[in-house]
């Protein structure tokens, strides 16, 4: 499970936070952000008006613009500390995974001899020995061997995690540690490629690039930004018209609470909370990108087993068809699988030795193996003496039997399908042209399943479950599980077939997976979430990488996602209409400044002009740092379709957003207006 490897924040985090703070008032570093670069400008426009009176030929009292200059200059550190603490978290993480990444010693393979050389050297192809005790200096695949690996330093999991060369266990990542035995590695990176380095360029947020989502609401920030500037530059010279003189800091302050400096303060906060959240969970998002794609999925492909059932497919019963009887079913199933190490092959032996059944094991010896092969459904032995044993599918072992030239048992089809139909998986068990029983594999769906699907159906996700089963077993967990669609005996390229259609209906499609045949749809999927034990070649072709390698996990990251998009639509709702409350209260003021009898125009009430737009400037200011602790937790988080969603959120947010800013706008002219 997730585990939380660095606190949430810290004293050391809020300090560096606050001098980051400083640092980002660089204007160059500011211009990235218009809104807020806009009032940075103001503060400038304040603080030199405060240098050079008069410079403006407007004169308000120095007092009144050094409170200005004083309210802004914070309005712009907030938004600075903002997006600081956000990135603080992922900052730290990041110095601690630098510390992980010293230089090791590797023993090289040169021409047959090994040759001590620093990690830093090794380059793609070069094949390393690493010994019990020993880091693993590189990313690779494990050619030969097999070894116990802590893989703490990137995982945060203290048990070690079995390597071993083929199949779909056999990645290592540099900068883990080799706990027992002996293994070969291939090197896969070269150096400055690796997934250390990639981590450390994730957390730290020195890749984050900006996601379309976020460019499009920036986009319209900024539009929205030059609007009110348009605004606030006409009104000066219609009001001189009216003989109305309004002061630059008067005019800067209404511009400063119209513009949407709420969202244009927090967007980069909600976007970095958003990916470290995810981080949190032990995800590796390639980019912002793939966690907000997450948010929009509307199909979601997952496996069958390991995924939504537990995977622990246990061989539970022996049973006999034809002429055959228990016994002789379960000695061949056991000669079949002495050196099948899959869990299905191995709970084989084990039900032997709960039943106390018997069965001769040096028949086996001499025999070549049949490795179990998603293609062919099958695994077995092929005897010293001759004969052919093989367990599998029902209808892959039926085909076989018949292209001996065996016959095929009447009840085969009965007692399998009867096994189906309860949601275990039958495996068909052979020698030569004789059918002599099935096994009975379990599987149980994982309890809560249904209720996640459940809640992924009211976000309006549909979800397909692949299995390479047989169509009754899948029938019975599909229905058991919830799930909206499922496909049956399927290769691992029907994924990307199944992807592709459903991406031609323009939804947004994201799986899981973890070989190297997942690989291309891992690469085709919108969002494709690889496991760390999988091959390198999954991992590459994924956008998402689960270091616990859950796959179930793929429903919270969606949920994230969501959660994502729901925060920035929500504070984006809040800020706009908090800009209503601020117009009602600055604009009266502002006439009333000019034309006393204007008062009527003072609806809130306020104290006096003055304190009227200096109320909704330290509103405007402390609404972000106020805010700041839901722009990194997220708004809570609710399973229900966009419509909904949307609708709900305009009555929390939008109104809300109105109705705020009144009252603490009020509030603060209370203490104010004793103040001047
Ligand atoms: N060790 C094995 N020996 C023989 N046959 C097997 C073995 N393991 C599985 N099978 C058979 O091969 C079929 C396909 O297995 P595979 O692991 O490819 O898919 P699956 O696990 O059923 O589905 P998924 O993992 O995609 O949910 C199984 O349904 C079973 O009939
Ligand atoms: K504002
Ligand atoms: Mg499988």
């Amino acid at each position: 499970m997730a585990t939380a490897r660095t606190k949430l924040l810290t004293g050391d985090i809020v300090k560096r936070a606050i001098a980051d703070s400083f640092l980002k008032l660089n204007p160059v570093k500011m211009m990235k952000n218009p809104v807020m670069f806009v009032v940075e400008v103001g503060t400038l426009v304040v603080l030199l008006m405060i240098v050079a009176p008069g410079f403006f030929g407007s004169e308000s009292s120095i007092g009144f613009n050094v409170t200005v200059f004083l309210i802004l200059l914070f309005t712009v550190l907030f938004a600075n500390f903002a997006e600081a603490l956000a990135e603080g978290r992922g900052k730290a993480q990041a110095d601690s995974l630098k510390k992980s990444k010293q230089e090791i010693t590797a023993n090289k393979i040169v021409g047959g001899t090994v040759k001590q050389v620093p990690s830093t050297e090794l380059r793609k192809g070069d094949i390393v020995v690493v010994e019990q005790g020993e880091m693993i200096p590189g990313d690779g695949e494990v050619i030969e061997g097999l070894a116990s690996v802590d893989e703490s330093a990137i995982t945060g999991e203290s048990a070690p995690v079995i390597k071993e060369a083929g199949g779909d266990f056999s990645s290592v990542t540099g900068g883990t540690r080799v706990v027992s035995d002996r293994i070969t590695v291939k090197i896969t990176s070269d150096p400055g490629e690796s997934f250390i380095d990639r981590m450390i360029s994730l957390v730290e947020g020195a890749k984050r690039q900006k996601t379309p989502n976020e460019i499009a609401l920036n986009t319209l920030l900024t539009t929205l930004t030059l609007i009110f500037m348009i605004v606030v530059v006409t009104l000066a010279p219609m009001a001189r018209y009216l003989n109305i003189e309004l002061t630059v800091p008067v005019l800067i302050s209404l511009l400063v609470c119209l513009i949407p400096t709420t969202i244009g303060g927090l967007l980069s906060a909600i976007g970095i909370a958003g990916m470290d959240r995810v981080t949190r969970f032990n995800v590796l998002a390639m980019s912002g990108k793939a966690v907000e794609a997450s948010g929009d999925i509307n199909t979601m492909i997952l496996d069958k087993t390991g995924t939504i059932t537990f995977g622990n497919r246990m061989a539970s019963e022996f049973v006999p068809v034809g002429t055959g009887d228990g016994a002789t079913v379960a000695a061949w199933a056991a000669v079949g699988s002495v050196k099948d190490e899959t869990p299905e092959g191995r709970s084989v032996l084990e039900l032997m030795k709960k039943e106390g059944l018997a069965y001769d094991p040096s028949i086996a010896t001499g025999g070549e193996f049949i490795e179990f092969k998603a293609e062919t459904r099958m695994s077995g032995i092929d005897l010293q003496d001759g004969r052919k044993v093989r367990k599998g599918a029902v209808d892959a072992v039926r085909k076989w039997v018949a292209s001996q030239g065996g016959a095929i048992p009447d009840d085969l089809e009965a007692k399998g399908d009867a096994i189906a139909r309860e949601g275990g998986t039958p495996l068909a068990v052979a020698v030569d042209g004789t059918i002599y029983g099935l096994i009975y594999l379990k599987d149980t769906v994982k309890p809560g399943i249904k209720e996640r699907f459940e809640q992924l159906r009211k976000m309006g996700v549909k979800t397909i479950m692949c299995t390479g089963d047989n169509p009754l077993t899948a029938a019975t967990i599909a229905r058991e599980a919830g799930v909206d669609d499922f496909i049956a005996e399927s290769k691992p390229e029907d994924k990307i077939a199944v992807i592709r259609r459903e991406q031609a209906e323009g939804k947004l499609v994201a799986m899981t997976g973890d070989g190297t045949n997942d690989a291309p749809a891992l690469a085709q999927a919108d969002v494709g979430l690889a496991m760390n034990s999988g091959t390198v070649a999954a991992k590459e072709a994924a956008n998402m990488v689960d270091l616990d390698s859950d796959p179930s996990k793929m429903i919270e990251v969606v949920a994230i996602g969501k959660q994502l998009l729901m925060t920035r639509g929500a504070l984006t709702t809040f800020s706009i209409a908090n800009d209503v409350a601020k117009y009602f209260a600055i604009i009266p003021a502002m006439f009333t400044l000019a034309i006393p009898e204007m008062s009527a125009l003072n609806v809130m009430n306020l104290g006096s002009p003055l304190s009227a737009i200096l109320s909704a400037l330290v509103f405007n200011a402390i609404i972000i740092p106020l805010l700041i602790p839901l722009a990194m937790k997220g708004v809570k988080y609710k399973a229900m379709s966009s419509a909904k969603l949307l609708q709900r959120n305009l009555l929390v947010y939008g109104l809300g957003g109105i109705v705020v800013p009144f009252i603490g706008i009020k509030l603060i002219d209370l203490v104010v207006h004793v103040w001047i």
